[in-house]
């Protein structure tokens, strides 16, 4: 596995990033695309490992999928164009994979075995399979079908209420897409709102949610028709350069067509009220999603808390916010983010593991993390563990990081963002 070798930036960053497309409106796009009928394009398709092992998956199911560079071109045949695999579905490292498309199998009449890698393999899969099961499909996986392989046999399925423990757009979505064909009417109850690239992206394929604060509801019996549908810049990718911007000394970085969607824009929330230098141009939109230029200037930044409602608009951003409390005055304290121990790797675990090991003073708490702010950080041995926003997060401290940093399983970036590091580089030309 890969090393990466980093020293510090000898100059500040400068320029201008178009940062790769959404991986949440990637996938939805391709997943969708798959089970509508008529030729769905998408644009500035994300070209991340996650996303290719979507389009993998749904090649698998029998779906005609062309890919060119970013461009992706879907015949879709509706759910009836979906076809028993003669081959395991192998989702890779994705979570977003496995959770959507067992919704979408709940109501296929065939068999199917999915597996991922070795994150995946111990990633909670109990919070799917439970309601679909209660919907009427029959799953099975080890430990009472909460891990994988998981087998899945669809059918018909009946509508019901889910009230989920967790705030998570793919339990979401995956009992949405699944009440898509079920009798009657499915509705979610989520304990804070999640994402809601689902709900906007169904509207772009003609299809009708209602949603309220913390719950949607979907009718059965709806069909999707293809749309065509441009992928915004991922919030997510972005929030390592708005990072990098704002601790890297003189630097001023512009981000161009990040998209915006309020369900995913908490970074920008939080970075501002610890005083970073966020500006924002072209506002637009494409469809449903907004999206805008972000230009960031190096600024210095104060702690703050991070809790409840916030967590779900920026769950994937703490491994970074946390690099940027390091170099905050005072102390930042993030809770209610236990979701975090069941990502790619247990993230408050290696966050607070790596920024040690680099000399932040940070503590791991039941459901989140206190750091006190500001230290120098050096360089050392790091590791990704495999998990592509730890492999980003240490890239970014390897910035204003003493001496040499090296990344172990460097290679895990390409998840979500191919080209990571030479963009960095590039910005310190
Ligand atoms: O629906 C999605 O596209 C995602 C939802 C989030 O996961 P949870 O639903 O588990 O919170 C997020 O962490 C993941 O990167 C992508
Ligand atoms: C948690 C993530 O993705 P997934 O759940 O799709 O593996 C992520 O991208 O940080």
């Amino acid at each position: 596995m890969g090393n990466i070798s980093l020293t510090r930036a000898q100059n500040a960053l400068r320029g201008t990033v178009a940062v790769p497309g959404d991986k949440s409106i990637s996938h939805r796009a391709v997943m969708f695309g798959s089970i509508a009928k008529g030729t769905t394009t998408i644009n500035n398709f994300l070209l991340g490992e996650d996303c290719l092992s979507t389009i993998s998956c749904f090649r698998k199911l029998g779906v005609s999928i062309k890919q060119k560079d970013n461009t992706v071109a879907i015949e879709g045949k509706g759910f009836e164009g979906l076809s028993e695999p003669a081959e395991v579905l192998d989702v890779g490292n994705s979570g977003t994979t496995i959770r959507l498309m067992l919704g979408i199998l709940a109501n296929t009449p065939f068999h199917s075995v999915i597996l991922g890698d070795s994150s995946i393999g111990k990633r909670p899969m109990k919070r799917v399979t439970g309601p679909l099961r209660q919907m009427g499909a029959k799953l099975d996986g080890r430990e009472e079908g909460n891990l994988v392989p998981i087998s899945i046999r669809g059918g018909s399925t009946k509508g019901i209420t889910h009230t989920s423990a967790v705030a998570s757009a793919q339990v979401k979505s995956a009992v949405l897409l699944a009440g898509l064909r079920a009798e009657g009417e499915t509705t979610v109850i989520e304990p804070h709102k999640s994402r809601d690239h689902t709900e906007r992206m169904l509207d772009s394929f003609g299809v009708k949610t209602v949603s309220s604060e913390n719950s949607v509801t979907i009718t059965g019996g709806q069909s999707l028709k293809a749309a065509h549908i441009e992928v915004p810049g991922d919030i997510s990718s972005a929030a390592f350069f708005l990072v990098a911007g704002s601790i890297v000394p003189d630097s001023e970085i512009t981000l161009k067509k990040v998209g915006l969607n309020p369900t995913r824009t908490g970074i920008l929330d939080v970075l501002l009220a610890m005083g970073a230098n966020i500006t924002l141009s072209n506002e637009s939109s494409d469809g449903k999603e907004p999206y805008a230029d972000l230009t960031i200037t190096f600024s210095s930044l104060k702690g703050t808390e991070i809790s409840g409602d916030f967590i779900p608009r920026l769950i994937d951003e703490i491994p970074v916010i946390a690099l940027a409390a390091t170099q905050a005055e005072g102390t930042t304290i993030i809770k209610d983010a236990a979701e975090l121990k069941v990502k790619e790797t247990d993230r408050i675990d290696t966050v607070v593991r790596q920024l040690s090991a680099m000399g932040a003073d940070i503590e791991a708490t039941d459901d989140g993390m206190i750091i006190h702010g500001q230290t120098k950080l050096r360089g050392t041995q790091c590791d990704s563990f495999g998990d592509h926003r730890i492999g980003m997060m240490l890239a970014v401290a390897s910035l204003i990081a003493e001496g040499e940093t090296v990344i172990s399983n460097s290679e895990a970036t390409a998840v979500s963002y191919p080209g990571f590091y030479e963009e960095l580089k590039k910005l310190q030309q």
